[in-house]
């Protein structure tokens, strides 16, 4: 049978964390707010179901391990051979999804896509890893395998929860922008920079992150009577650039901490406004299930912090496949070859391990 395990690096550590769970199956939740009660490793899915519940690895060995300064290039040839039907149903998609913000059911909705790689090799998923490790010193980096959820590795920029006991810290991010090289693309008008280089924001990048910062504000004014907000600034990711506001909060009651995952996950930066019908439509309507994507992932300690991050910039691995995930939010006002072009430079992140 195949052993559970986690080795994930949190950002500017230059030691990583593995996690085996030695004896037994991970532990298999059907709600956050359960989450409560338990502690290990955790990895939930977009959609929490009997298929893909939410899991937790339990630490039964516990290993720092230093990071080497320099990974080789990995080198391996990755082919594709899915680009058409891939692009003409993500077309479908948008339609389907775009007609819903225009008519103003939707304030907000987020379309995600999958893309297959193959390699003319196998590639220890540990290489992959520490290479993530080197190559996206800000992101969290980890890399979980389980009989249920099979092998994913990510290299993620966004929080969902962190911190412990009472005091707690979560984010909103959205809003992307391209880097390529000192140049910023994606709906950037020409002049919008700054005499003094820095990026003018489009109204719909603005709008998005309002949206989820609003959303968040409001989830935690539920739990807690202290809360600060800080943003939004702007946030690196790899070869992209997010909004991002910052909250840390005070809980009223500790034990509460399940539902608040249960009302933060998932948020507007991976679903949408209204919560429950856009989260319906992506679960019935999205081309490919999101499976583990979209979900969250990280350590869940009672005894130390707790670090649990959305599961962006992912992929899941299997044999010589590797099935990347990427998605972006819509707004009425959005054009559909952007938003492509938006799923394809968060998707070169994963690409970008292979070298
Ligand atoms: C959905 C993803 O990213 C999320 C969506 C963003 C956006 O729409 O601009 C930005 C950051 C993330 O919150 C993804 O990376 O797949």
């Amino acid at each position: 049978m195949r052993e559970s395990y986690a080795m994930y690096r949190l950002p500017h550590a230059d030691q990583f964390t593995v996690i085996r769970q030695t004896s037994g199956e991970p532990l298999q939740l059907q709600s956050c707010a359960e989450l409560a009660g338990v502690e290990g490793f955790v990895m939930a899915p977009f959609e929490i179901s009997a298929r893909n519940p939410i899991l937790v690895l339990k630490p039964d060995v516990i290993e720092d391990v230093q990071l080497s300064e320099e990974e080789q290039v990995i080198g391996a040839m990755l082919s594709c051979d899915c680009d058409e039907e891939e692009r003409l149903s993500y077309s479908r998609d948008f339609d389907i999804f775009h007609r819903r913000l225009v008519c103003g059911d939707f304030g907000k909705i987020v379309l995600a896509r999958r893309h297959d790689m193959l390699c003319d090799s196998q590639i220890s998923p540990e290489r992959l890893f520490r290479r993530a490790c080197n190559m996206y010193p800000r992101m969290f980096v980890a890399l979980v395998s389980t009989p249920v959820s099979g092998t994913w590795l990510m290299a993620t920029p966004e929080i969902l929860l962190e911190g412990e006991g009472r005091h707690w810290h979560t984010m909103a991010l959205a809003g992307t922008m391209k880097l390529e090289g000192q140049q910023l693309l994606f709906d950037i008008p020409a002049g919008s920079r700054n005499d003094n280089g820095s990026i003018e924001w489009s109204e719909k990048n603005r709008c998005e992150q309002r949206i989820v910062a609003k959303y968040i504000a409001e989830c935690l004014g539920k739990y807690s009577d202290e809360m600060v907000e800080n943003g939004p600034y702007k946030s690196r990711a790899g070869n992209i650039v997010h909004l991002r506001s910052d909250f840390s909060f005070v809980l009223r009651n500790g034990e509460c901490i399940g539902n608040l995952i249960n009302d933060l996950h998932p948020t507007p930066a991976v679903c949408g406004l209204p919560k429950a019908e856009t989260y319906g439509f992506i679960v019935k309507n999205e081309h490919g299930d999101r499976n583990y994507y979209s979900g969250f992932a990280g350590p869940w300690l009672k005894s130390s912090r707790s670090h649990l991050y959305v599961s962006l910039r992912c992929m899941q691995i299997e044999d010589r496949r590797y099935r990347m995930y990427a998605g972006g939010g819509l707004l009425a006002d959005s054009i559909e070859q952007q938003e492509w072009d938006e799923t394809e430079a968060k998707l070169e992140t994963m690409k970008g391990v292979f070298g």
